[in-house]
């Protein structure tokens, strides 16, 4: 059972809390269908972001299971890692086998990696690839590192302070960060928080402390600024 509460997180993020991981992946997978479903009622399309690592392969799995009309869906990703789609490393890798599977094998799929010579040139392919799809995005789920970073958005990222521009334009920036491990591509934080739904996906004591944390004397950590400026208040999604 979920239970649910509002708090008094930075600009109000909707904690929804559930016993166990799999409620939770049910429970968002389900969420998300909603907000998808009902933007193809609106806009005849809909536009999903999600992330990757080591957290949301169940969710991406019962999301896979939903019944909507995945052949007007475009998929894409919050950040990649800059390594080809066959690496074990790759988000690309962990969403065609675990999202583009059963009812969603229809979705449209489109990744931020490209072999380019630079992470550098292949963000600026990625961006003009997703100048093409129908932004805004509807959703944008998220996950968080214990460092309080989300998508690539890493605190050691010598270009921090752009990805964070709200007012940016740029839609897919390169990523230099020791922490992040191989260089990254990631949507903006302006792309993300744009999105008409946001959620972020968390599990285990220690990322709830963080992101308590961040949304209040640690507000200098990369996921406050989705906090505080997602156009709707963003819906955190926990289990132990
Ligand atoms: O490419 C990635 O790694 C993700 O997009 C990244 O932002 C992730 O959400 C966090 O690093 C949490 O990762 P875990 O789920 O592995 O803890």
């Amino acid at each position: 059972m979920a239970r649910e509460r509002l708090s008094g997180m930075a600009d109000d993020a909707t904690w929804h809390e559930f016993a166990s991981r799999e409620e939770l992946a049910e429970a968002l997978a389900s969420a998300a269908a909603d907000v998808l479903q009902a933007a193809i009622e609106r806009r005849g399309t809909a536009l999903l972001a999600v992330s990757g690592g080591t957290t949301p392969g169940r969710f991406l799995a019962a999301l896979s299971r939903q019944d909507i009309e995945w052949g007007r869906v475009t998929v894409t990703l919050v950040d990649e890692r800059f390594v080809p789609e066959d690496s074990p490393r790759s988000n690309a890798r962990l969403v065609r086998e675990n999202l583009l599977q059963d009812k969603a094998a229809v979705a449209r799929f489109a990744g931020l990696f490209s072999d380019a010579n630079t992470v550098e040139d292949a963000a600026d392919r990625a961006g003009e690839r997703l100048s093409h799809l129908p932004l805004p995005l509807d959703a944008a789920i998220l996950g968080m590192g214990t460092d309080g970073h989300t998508a690539s958005f890493f605190p050691d990222a010598g270009n921090l302070k752009s990805l964070l521009d709200r007012f940016a334009e740029t839609i897919v920036a390169p990523v230099h960060a020791a922490s992040g491990g191989e260089p990254r591509l990631t949507l903006t934080l302006a792309r993300i928080v744009e999105a008409g739904f946001v959620a972020l996906h968390i599990e285990g004591a220690e990322k709830h402390r963080v992101l308590e944390a961040a949304s209040g004397a640690e507000a200098h950590l990369p996921v406050r600024a989705v906090l505080d400026r997602a156009r709707q208040p963003v819906q955190v999604f926990w289990a132990p």
